[in-house]
């Protein structure tokens, strides 16, 4: 079965097509691009992406075409515990909780509306990022907000990078050789959007994000944890200010870009490299935020055996990875600074013999884990 995956992140999209067998962990690539910069002067928005997505499919598949496509979606609330087949019923519930991840599920669900515009009777499956945080405990998911916030609103913590999270576990253990049911670790997926997951057993036991994938780590523009007191108190500063526009600013112009004046960790380590104090104080900033949950988590899973870096950041910002360990004395962490500076892809580890985690470094694969479950559900329907 031929698979197209749609990954629409916050600032790019890629796809990927592959060849995927039933139960099998997701086949081969047959093509795959990215679209990157979305928002900037070249590709205005995701629907000129997706444009430029099928001109390029009909090159690259020389008139091949795909059986099924399969789509992250970040947001699943609570209805969506797992893969779904997409229909305009779906995709409706998914734009209803576009306020819930404002970067993500328009993307996505512009991303769905134009290949069942492009390809009407291709199967589309939906694979969510909370899905995989739906195994952590009451006490970790509740906030300690009056009952009926959840019971009418839903809020609620959910968590996020579900399948990364998931995927890079699963590869962790196994390069451990730790069955993943006895595998404790901390794993930091390091993107635009970041987030860090207690693993207890192979499963998230908790995660940085919450409601929606504001909270948490210093993102590229993403504030992270802020004392809710601060939103109510510009909201009444600012007469002027919307809900909306306050939602704007937390998302899409704080973090290392209100720090540095970049959301880009390559700028922002450039910029830093060459004595830019602004830069600085925006890695310190998102590296003692990260050192904080890596301990924090730590305990939560009751000792972990690893810290995984993993996504843009967590696979090549080796800088980035050095000052996290380097806050991480107090956990025995040492970091091989040799194997950490290496160029090399592939999961690897990075700490010195005897450090008290092991540090890996596990290259996520979001496509391959969503043409999985695509295959996987579609194959499912046509059989029964
Ligand atoms: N070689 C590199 N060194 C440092 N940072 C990098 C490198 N390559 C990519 N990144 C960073 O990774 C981030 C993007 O990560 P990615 O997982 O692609 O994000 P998303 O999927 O959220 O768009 C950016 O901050 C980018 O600067
Ligand atoms: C949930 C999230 O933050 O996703 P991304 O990293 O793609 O922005
Ligand atoms: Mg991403």
């Amino acid at each position: 079965m031929l698979v197209l995956v749609v990954n629409c992140g916050s600032s790019s999209l890629k796809y990927q097509v592959r060849e995927v067998a039933a139960g099998t962990d997701g086949g081969t690539v047959l093509t795959s691009g990215l679209v990157e910069n979305i928002g900037g002067p070249q590709v205005r928005d995701h629907t000129e992406a997706l444009e430029l997505l099928a001109r390029r499919l009909d090159e690259e598949l020389g008139g091949r075409t795909v059986d099924a496509a399969g789509h992250r979606v970040v947001h699943g609330g609570e209805r969506f515990s797992a893969p779904v087949l997409v229909t305009h019923e779906i995709v409706r519930e998914i734009e209803r909780l576009a306020p819930l991840a404002p970067l993500h599920n328009p993307a996505a669900v512009l991303g769905l509306r134009a290949v069942l515009r492009t390809w009407p009777h291709l199967p589309q499956v939906a694979v969510f990022d909370t899905a995989f945080h739906r195994s952590m405990p009451e006490h970790v998911w509740r906030y300690a907000v009056p009952e009926e916030f959840y019971e009418r609103w839903g809020i609620r913590r959910y968590g996020f990078h579900g399948t990364s999270h998931d995927w890079v576990t699963g590869r962790a253990a196994q390069f451990l050789g730790v069955p993943r049911e006895d595998f404790h670790a901390v794993v930091a997926h390091l993107g635009n959007g970041a987030s860090v997951t207690a693993v207890r057993g192979g499963r998230s036991y908790d995660t940085s994000m919450g409601y929606t994938p504001l909270a948490g780590l210093v993102m590229g523009t993403r504030t992270g944890d802020l004392d809710p007191s601060v939103v109510t108190s510009v909201l009444r500063r600012d007469p002027s200010m919307t809900p909306e526009a306050l939602d704007g600013l937390l998302n899409t112009a704080s973090g290392l870009r209100a720090i540095a004046g970049h959301h880009d960790m390559r700028t922002v380590q450039e910029a830093a490299d060459r004595g830019d104090e602004r830069a600085e104080l925006a890695l310190e900033m998102a590296a003692h935020r990260l050192a904080k949950y890596v301990g924090g988590y730590h305990v939560a899973v009751g000792g972990a055996r690893a810290l995984v870096f993993t996504a843009g950041i967590g696979e090549n910002a080796a800088a980035f990875r050095a000052r996290v360990c380097g806050r991480l004395g107090a956990l025995g962490v040492v970091l091989d600074d040799d194997a950490n500076a290496a160029r090399s892809r592939g999961t690897r580890r990075i700490s010195a013999p005897g450090s008290g985690l092991e540090v890996l470094v596990v290259p996520t694969d979001e496509e391959q884990a969503i043409a999985a479950a695509t295959a996987e559900l579609v194959a499912g329907t046509a059989a029964g």
